[in-house]
């Protein structure tokens, strides 16, 4: 097996191929992967990313064996996993003098994940450059791609663009060059989209807005194939697979006393409703079951909220509720929400409901599954009125949902 590859005048890749089926991210990767790092031999000697946590060792040698590696200048951390920065506690016990080049998040997650508080950070804003010494790079952050730290690095002189996860294919890849192999890459590219990129759809969105104005002329991701034909044809390939899925709707169906309620109704319809999904909002409380139902089947997900009473729902709520298991409502998604003073049982009791009928019913656990954000409150709970509240609890949480909509 080579253990380097020049992709470019003095840039080689430095990775590791793991040919064995890997369990990662509760999956099995039938055709293995591979950790792709890449050494830039500059002036100031760069090294793009490392390997998995596992590799760091083989990977430490390997370097060794090109370079002395009290001569590395910068570590440049696009991502902190440890199938990308695994490699670090190994490679910088020998990298006496290297700086670790990533964001502000990255710096924190790293320095706490590998004991490394006491390594010189450069950190990271968008649109920065560094000298290398014979080459610049550029950095753009591209958070939650594939985690909230993510950053791509653009190499100017090269017209090379490192993503780490993004653009990535999971595959044992010898040949490394896609136009090397015989083999069609597109469905391990797609699939990697869907399952790694894809939950962050409106990240790739933002990510390919800042990268188009790149001259590039290759793609070295993290993961499988090296990309160097067509590679418009990739970045597209993204924007494409990204883009929202139109014509969706939803429903917010409240009961409320005072009115704080109708206030979180109408937050939520306005965030839909920014998100291009045709909303429809309900007060139910004098509604007939029967048109309430139908609102309900028409709709791709329906937001459901009383406030709380004497530790119960108010108005009409549970009538409807209790209408829902009759129905085949597998298609749609779910919430729970309302405004209460102390304990807010209501919300908890819609919540209950919710769990026994066949809708996708969202909750916390739901949300860091499928958006990997840990900062996110659903069902929605408001203390009494939302005024005030919107930015840090009720848009973030239903701009995700909004998104799993459209996704
Ligand atoms: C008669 C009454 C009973 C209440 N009982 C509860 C309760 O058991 N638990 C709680 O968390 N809040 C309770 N609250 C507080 C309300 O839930 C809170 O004022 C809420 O903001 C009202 O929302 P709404 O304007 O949408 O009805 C109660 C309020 C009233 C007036």
């Amino acid at each position: 097996m080579k253990k380097h590859v020049e992709i470019a005048e003095k840039a080689y890749w430095v990775g590791y191929v793991d040919n064995r089926k890997v369990p990662f991210h509760r999956l099995v990767l039938e055709k293995g992967t591979t950790y792709n790092a890449y050494l830039l031999d500059t002036e100031k000697p760069t090294l793009i990313d490392t390997v998995d946590i596992e590799f760091g060792k083989t990977f430490v040698e390997n370097l060794s064996s090109m370079m002395d590696l009290e001569k590395l200048e910068y570590v440049v951390i696009n991502h902190v996993e440890p199938d990308h920065a695994g490699g670090l506690p190994a490679l910088m016990s020998k990298a006496k003098n290297a700086k670790i080049v990533t964001t502000a998040l990255g710096a924190e997650e790293l320095k706490n994940m590998f004991r490394l508080h006491n390594r010189e950070f450069v950190i990271v804003h968008d649109g920065m450059k560094l000298d290398i010494g014979g080459k610049t790079l550029q950095f753009v952050e591209t958070p939650f791609l594939h985690t909230e730290e993510t950053m791509v690095t653009y190499c100017i002189e090269d017209k090379i663009l490192y993503p780490c996860d993004q653009f990535s294919s999971h595959v044992a890849t010898y040949e490394l060059f896609e136009d090397l192999t015989t083999e069609s890459i597109t469905e391990d590219f797609n699939v990697y989209y869907q399952l790694i990129m894809h939950p962050h759809r409106p990240y790739v969105q933002d990510m390919i807005k800042k990268i188009r104005n790149l001259d590039i002329q290759m793609i070295a991701p993290s993961h499988g194939y090296i990309l160097r034909r067509n590679v418009g044809n990739y970045i597209n390939a993204y924007d494409e697979m990204s883009r929202p899925k139109e014509n969706k709707k939803a429903a917010i169906l409240f009961s409320t006393m005072t009115g704080n309620t109708t206030k979180i109704a109408k937050g939520i319809a306005a965030v839909m409703e920014q998100k291009s999904i045709k909303t429809r909002i309900m007060n139910v409380g004098n509604a007939d079951l029967g048109a309430v139902i139908d609102v309900i089947k028409e709709s791709d997900a329906v937001f459901f909220g009383s406030s709380t009473r004497y530790a119960d729902m108010v108005g009409k709520m549970e009538p409807i509720l209790k209408e829902l298991k009759h129905m085949d409502l597998s298609s749609k998604l779910a919430v729970a929400f309302g405004s209460y003073g102390w304990s807010g049982e209501a919300v908890e009791v819609i919540q209950d409901y919710l769990k026994d009928t066949n809708m996708k019913t969202i909750d916390r656990s739901y949300l860091i599954k499928a958006t990997g954000m840990d900062n996110l409150q659903v069902p929605i709970r408001i203390k009494f009125s939302p005024e005030g509240q919107e930015e840090q609890v009720l848009y973030p949480s239903v701009r995700a949902i909004a998104d799993l909509l459209i996704g």
